[in-house]
């Protein structure tokens, strides 16, 4: 029953940690580690607030989208490449973390000399792997001082944390009374293998919060299945372990596992409030709201209308505590795998707004395994031939071996002209991006020349060139493929140097060198490669940093920890993190950013959109544009059009000067019931014509105005 989660394309720790660039007054910051090895951190800062949040779960998801998004889907797995045996490697791995500021299946890096391989590290699959619980080493006052500000009270301090302690704020929460024995004592047998199973694969499944929250779980979907036949808690577990895996903490653990349950159980907010405290009942609420707004999209066709599909990146970011988002994305690639069970139309609408929301969301957090993950899974059901030709071709021609003996090859030689660097890391590109360039570029699988590329992070610009020279001392150059972006830089600012070489085995291999600062313009700067794929949208400032923000937020939190690099005058935090200071121009902060736009979703009609006012627009305003304010009346004193009742976030609107807030969801709806709206204008005009009958010819007609005053 156990299902797979490798990951193609995982990305593995950064060996490096990283913050945005000081030209966006973010600067690097870390915690001196004593390896190179994965940090492993609790869970996302809470930055967002969810003030916007409705209470009431049912009103939220009804049951047909529970049956349609949570119900309907197998548990069979699928991966981006359909014959991956020749993967079965390193490269073949459980997923590593994919918020990753260096990329790359490989990664070495050498602080005084020692290189530590770090790319495999969390290829265990056993509860001994390197996944442990948050340990965090902070080093210093000023880092332990920043990251509690920028974690406010939601990061796990200790190195026991029962999620309990986590979210600072007092809980009034009983103390987990519940006997574990005895629930394990009750348990049908395969919810102790469900258990045992996630505890083999992250530590955290053996906390007893986390416990408590799985057998919380089992008892609120005990008896719901799958479309494959599968028990519900199954995908509960998958989506926790996900997270697990990707450093989040108890709290984030324990609301994956009970992601689903407000919406499709007996149980509500104040249940899980008063068992786990607001930290997970805020997230699970968070996960409800996204998946609300995820199936109005994907009913709406969202996904086809890119202005739309934005916004609603936007508003995702900004409406929602960033960790509910992760929830969501975990969540939302389970699902991905275990399509298969859904019949092929609503394969394609998931796989659709998959593409088109949530792998982008994924790609501007950062989470790149989870953005290749999807993104392969949408390409296999949205294109199956072209996937099948492609996955077959690229077995043949991928070469795992050939980065791993690349990066070995590079790192002796670097070490032999004495250049030190920060960071040597590898990838492979994924099926779906290598499909994407031959689309866009119009070029054949054989003339894509970083299917294999390595990335170096070197100290100076002088080492850049110094290290060029020694990669094109080891491989031979392919003409007219060197690119000087640091004497030439690009008009977005990337700067680097590019290079194509010829390995022994005549593959192509990319090799990309840059200073660090150089690797934050590019990550996270104007030139971040989320935008660079992305296109040439132009983005709202608003958006860049809204997504700077959060992208920053989860490579913080998941990268900094252990990083090799210590503080030096030059590497300090941006600000003072998360409240920059008045002067700093990247002062946005989602929900108190004054300026920014609010995205608001409206219903009309059944048909919903994805709306941009600006700051501070109310309630009035939305109804203005939509031509709701001023309904013609007629000269007997009742409007022409139907009249509308709006709904805030469900709720009667009563004070239509209530500003609107990002994510708001705005119904207009009749007043009374499609098919008595009918009745009521009918009987409106008997009364009216009855009235004009008999006011002109007798004395009932003042009745009538009477009435219809
Ligand atoms: N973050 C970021 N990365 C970039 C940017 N431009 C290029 N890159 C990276 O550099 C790689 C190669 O870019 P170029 O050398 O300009 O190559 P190209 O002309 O786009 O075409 P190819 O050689 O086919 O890849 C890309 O695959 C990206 O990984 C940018 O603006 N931002
Ligand atoms: N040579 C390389 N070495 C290591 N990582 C790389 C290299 N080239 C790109 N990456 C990283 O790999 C990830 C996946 O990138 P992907 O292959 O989809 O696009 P790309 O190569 O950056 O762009 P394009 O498809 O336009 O060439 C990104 O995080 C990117 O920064």
């Amino acid at each position: 029953m156990a299902v797979p989660t490798i990951a193609l394309y995982a990305s593995p720790p950064s060996s490096v940690c990283s913050t945005p660039h000081s030209s966006y007054d973010f600067e690097l910051s870390s915690s001196p580690p004593s390896t190179c090895q994965k940090p492993v951190i609790g869970g996302l800062s809470c930055l967002f607030s969810s003030s916007s949040l409705v209470r009431s779960s049912s009103s939220f998801c009804s049951d047909e989208f529970k049956s349609e998004e949570l119900k309907e889907l197998s548990l069979s797995s699928s991966y981006g490449y359909s014959s991956p045996s020749k993967f079965s490697g390193s490269f073949l791995k459980k997923d590593l973390s994919p918020v990753s500021v260096f990329q790359g299946p490989v990664s070495c890096c050498s602080s005084g000399g020692s290189s530590v391989v770090v790319g495999s590290a969390r290829s265990s699959s056993a509860c001994t792997n390197n996944t442990s619980s948050p340990t965090l080493s902070f080093q210093s006052g000023l880092f332990n001082g920043f990251v509690r500000n920028a974690y406010g009270s939601c990061l796990d301090y200790g190195s026991s944390t029962s999620g309990l302690e986590v979210c600072g704020d007092e809980l009034n929460v009983e103390e987990l009374t519940f006997n574990i024995e005895v629930e394990q004592g009750n348990a049908e047998p395969y919810v102790k293998e469900l258990l045992l199973g996630a505890q083999l694969r992250h530590k955290i499944f053996c906390e007893d919060f986390v416990v408590k929250a799985f057998y919380e779980a089992e008892k609120a979907h005990r008896g719901q299945m799958r479309a494959s036949g599968d028990p519900y808690l199954q995908h509960c577990v998958e989506t926790a372990v996900m997270l697990a895996l990707i450093g989040a903490n108890s709290t984030v653990v324990a609301a994956g596992l009970l992601h689903d349950t407000l919406d499709d159980s007996y149980m509500n907010y104040d249940y899980v409030f008063g068992t786990f405290g607001a930290g997970v009942a805020d997230l699970v609420e968070g996960v409800s709201k996204l998946s609300h707004l995820s199936k109005l999209a994907r009913d709406n066709n969202t996904a086809n209308k890119t202005v739309e599909a934005d916004r609603l990146h936007t508003m995702f970011l900004a409406m929602a505590d960033a960790r509910a988002v992760l929830i969501k994305l975990a969540d939302r690639l389970h699902n991905m795998m275990t399509l298969d069970a859904l019949p092929p139309a609503k394969q394609q609408r998931f796989a659709k707004e998959t593409l088109e929301i949530f792998a982008p969301l994924a790609n501007r957090l950062g989470i790149s395994s989870w953005k290749d993950q999807l993104e392969n899974l949408c390409f296999k059901h949205l294109h199956p031939d072209q996937h099948e030709e492609l996955s077959s071709k690229l077995v043949e021609s991928f070469d795992e071996a050939m980065i791993t003996s690349a990066t070995e090859k590079l790192k002796q030689a670097l070490k032999a002209k004495s250049i030190s660097y920060q960071d040597l890391s590898g990838r492979h590109k994924s099926l779906y991006s290598i499909y994407s360039k031959m689309l866009k570029k119009k070029l054949t699988m054989d003339e894509i020349h970083d299917i294999h590329g390595l990335r170096l992070i070197v100290d100076n610009e002088d080492d850049c060139y110094k290290a060029l020279r020694v990669v094109h001392q080891l491989w031979p150059e392919v003409p007219g493929k060197l690119k000087d972006y640091i004497s030439h830089p690009k008009c977005n600012g990337y700067r680097s140097l590019h290079t194509v070489v010829m390995d022994e085995g005549m593959v192509p291999l990319e090799v990309q060198i840059r200073t660090r600062e150089m690797h934050l313009q590019a990550e996270f700067g104007f030139a971040a490669h989320w935008r660079y794929k992305e296109g040439d949208c132009k983005h709202p400032s608003f958006v860049l940093q809204m997504v700077e923000w959060a992208r920053w937020v989860v490579t913080w939190q998941c990268e900094t920890m252990n990083s090799s690099i210590a503080y030096t005058d030059s590497i300090r935090p941006p600000c003072t993190f998360p409240s920059h200071s008045e002067d700093c121009p990247y002062s946005y902060k989602p929900h108190s950013g004054q300026d920014g736009p609010v995205f608001v979703i409206m219903i009309e009609n059944d048909k919903m959109s994805v709306q941009e006012f600006p700051a501070n627009s109310t309630i009035m305003d939305l109804l203005e544009r939509s031509g709701r304010v001023s309904s013609r009346w007629t000269p007997y004193g009742f409007p022409l059009k139907e009249e509308l009742r709006p709904r805030l976030n469900h709720q009667p609107v009563n004070d239509p000067m209530c500003k609107l807030k990002m994510g708001d969801v705005l119904e207009l709806t009749p007043a009374i019931p499609d098919k008595s709206l009918t009745e009521y204008r009918e009987e409106i005009q008997r009364m009216y014509d009855r009235g004009l009958t008999v006011s002109s010819s007798g004395p009932a007609a003042s009745s009538v105005v009477g009435w219809r005053s």
